[in-house]
């Protein structure tokens, strides 16, 4: 936590804030010795100058600790705001270059939740120690040091008082704290809960699990809420065991103070502020110790927040990066394997293959084969294990994230939409884009149609592209990666979701096109009608390179890729390559 108030909190406001308090605590412990002094000298002696002049002096000592306060809340609630918006941009942008494996290894959940409930936690921790945390031991300190001043004798009461005071808090602190560290940890279970209940709303309602998803929902919320009313009822305990042993206090300095003044060894007004000094001396101390059980549940905050802004990402630039080379693109998987943190078998074993400038290269093989993987290889959404991936004759872990993201324009298999409209997403990955450009890219993509039946560039996009079909998503995801002069393009699974007729009028679209004619085309598929007129085709089976060749060639050698022909093609289909089924 202290290196976060060091990282965002600035020193000239902090400082300011001190200093105010500073005045604020000055002014509350030299009233009640002015209230004395009025009654000592004042109304004892009939003193009535000395009572009117004592009355101004309280009065601008008043208006001083009042502007004190005020001053004091507004460094302190600016500064911790602050640091609240500085921590909570941090955050977001430490995730959103975070490596895909880092934010896997967290998981979506508690990334939302480290951001908003832990900075919120901490930003009101930082409120309360300019204020609250700094004000209680001054106050205990300056009330202890003016009551004893005033009489030494009646501070015996709080020899009494004060270990009462200290196993109260210290049984309230031993129930309490373990307890809010574990609130964090149970508020990310709701959100996870939560959250996929979002995201599975429409698998839920299919089968039929509504029932168990609320229940489960419901057993994490009584669990956060049970532990929650132990904390705040135990927190909350303290007042009225507070209340209990000022009221015995006040009626221990009383008794022990009249005692004093019947035998005329202490003035009447001494009393009075003694017992204003008493409360400041109990009050603070408590306080004290309600803002310290804060402490222990900011710092689990801290530590969760500190764990992602040290994450160290796996994927970054080498310290020399090399400049891709200019003219015509060329792409080679060499001796690549991958293996996912914590995976039994790796998920991709040696492949090997290559395409040059103007080639389509298409990737096939079964579910969990290890297409998307391979393919997640190009841009470095994954850093492969062993061996490595070239783009025009250059290792990609060489060149620059920012120059391979302009050279290689992706479609991912799931295609994320941005809330927006359809111009803001098509100018997703080139910023200035024309009209004209976004058209030509829809064209091709076989989405212009429904665009502009639907509204053209300026029609509502919904979060995550809710008011598009799974198709019609898909084609514009294809539109925003074809948008982007690139050279190489990846379309990871991306015809899945048409019909056969569009697939092949994108597919045809896409080769008849002059200017994406030079780029490499990588395309991830499952059917053989999408991959056949491929230059280059990856055959994957669990992870090991099944074949690599064009259709011809693999329908006579490969096995796997004869499998999948079997399993896809017509009899007369796979006659006229002479296979049967
Ligand atoms: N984040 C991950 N952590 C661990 N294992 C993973 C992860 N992602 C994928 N895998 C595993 O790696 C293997 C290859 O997965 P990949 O997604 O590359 O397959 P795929 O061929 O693209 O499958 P599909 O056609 O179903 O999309 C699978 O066995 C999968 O279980």
């Amino acid at each position: 936590m202290f290196r976060i108030g060091k990282r965002y909190l600035q020193p000239i406001p902090v400082i300011l804030a001190v200093l105010f308090l500073m005045v604020q605590v000055s002014a509350d412990l030299s009233l009640p010795t002015i209230t004395s002094n009025i009654i000592n000298k004042g109304i004892a002696q009939n003193d009535i100058d000395y009572i009117w002049r004592m009355g101004g002096i309280m009065l601008l000592i008043a208006i001083a600790g009042w502007s004190g306060a005020a001053l004091n809340v507004f460094f302190a609630a600016t500064q911790s705001q602050r640091l609240g918006m500085k921590l909570r941009s941090a955050l977001f942008r430490k995730v959103t270059f975070m490596d895909a494996k880092n934010v896997d290894k967290f998981g979506n959940a508690t990334l939302i939740t480290r951001t908003t409930n832990d900075v919120t936690q901490i930003q009101n921790v930082f409120q309360t120690v300019l204020r609250m945390m700094l004000m209680s031991p001054l106050l205990f300190v300056g009330a202890s040091i003016m009551a004893w001043r005033l009489d030494h004798r009646l501070t015996m009461v709080f020899a009494v008082a004060l270990p009462v005071l200290a196993l109260a808090v210290f049984i309230n602190m031993r129930i309490s704290v373990p307890r809010f560290k574990t609130m964090q940890k149970k508020v990310d279970k709701i959100n996870l809960i939560f959250q996929q209940g979002l995201t599975g709303v429409r698998v839920i309602r299919a089968f039929d699990r509504d029932d168990y998803e609320v229940d489960k929902f419901k057993e994490a919320n009584y669990d956060l809420t049970h532990t929650a009313r132990v904390v705040f009822t135990t927190v909350a305990m303290m007042m009225p065991v507070m209340t209990i042993i000022l009221s015995f206090t006040n009626v221990g300095i009383v008794w022990l103070g009249a005692k004093l003044i019947g035998a005329d060894l202490m003035p009447m007004g001494n009393l009075v502020a003694f017992l204003t000094y008493a409360t400041q001396i109990l009050m603070s101390f408590m306080q004290l110790s309600m803002v310290i059980v804060m402490v222990p549940r900011a710092q689990a905050s801290a530590d969760r927040i500190n764990e992602v802004l040290d994450s160290a990402d796996t994927i970054t630039d080498a310290d020399k990066t090399v400049a891709l080379p200019e003219g015509p693109a060329s792409l080679a998987f060499e001796d690549v394997s991958y293996r996912f943190e914590g995976a039994e078998r790796p998920a991709l074993s040696h492949i090997t293959a290559q395409a040059t400038a103007g080639q389509t290269m298409a990737i096939i093989g079964g579910t969990g084969s290890g297409k998307s993987t391979l393919v997640n290889l190009i841009p470095r959404l994954l850093d492969a294990t062993s061996g490595h991936v070239e783009l025009s004759g250059v290792d990609v872990k060489k060149l620059s994230q920012h120059d391979l993201h302009e050279a290689v324009s992706i479609t991912q298999q799931k295609a994320t939409l941005f809330t927006g409209t359809v111009r803001s997403n098509m100018t997703f990955g080139m910023p200035y884009a024309t009209d004209e450009q976004i058209w030509d890219a829809l064209k091709i993509a076989q989405a212009d149609d429904f665009i502009q039946e639907q509204g053209g560039l300026d029609m509502t996009v919904e979060q995550g592209g809710a008011n598009f079909s799974g198709g019609q998503r898909q084609r514009l995801a294809i539109a925003r990666t074809l948008i982007k002069d690139a050279k190489v393009y990846v379309f990871d699974d991306s015809f899945s979701a048409l019909d056969f007729a569009t697939d092949a009028r994108l597919r045809a679209a896409i080769n008849a096109d002059e200017r994406l004619a030079p780029a490499i085309k990588v395309i991830v598929a499952q059917r053989i009608a999408t991959v056949m007129n491929a230059d280059v085709i990856v055959v994957l089976d669990n992870g090991e390179l099944a074949g690599v060749g064009s259709h011809e060639e693999l329908a006579k050698t490969c096995p796997a890729y004869q499998e999948i022909m079997r399993s896809q093609l017509s009899e007369a289909d796979l006659k006229e390559v002479g296979m049967h089924a």
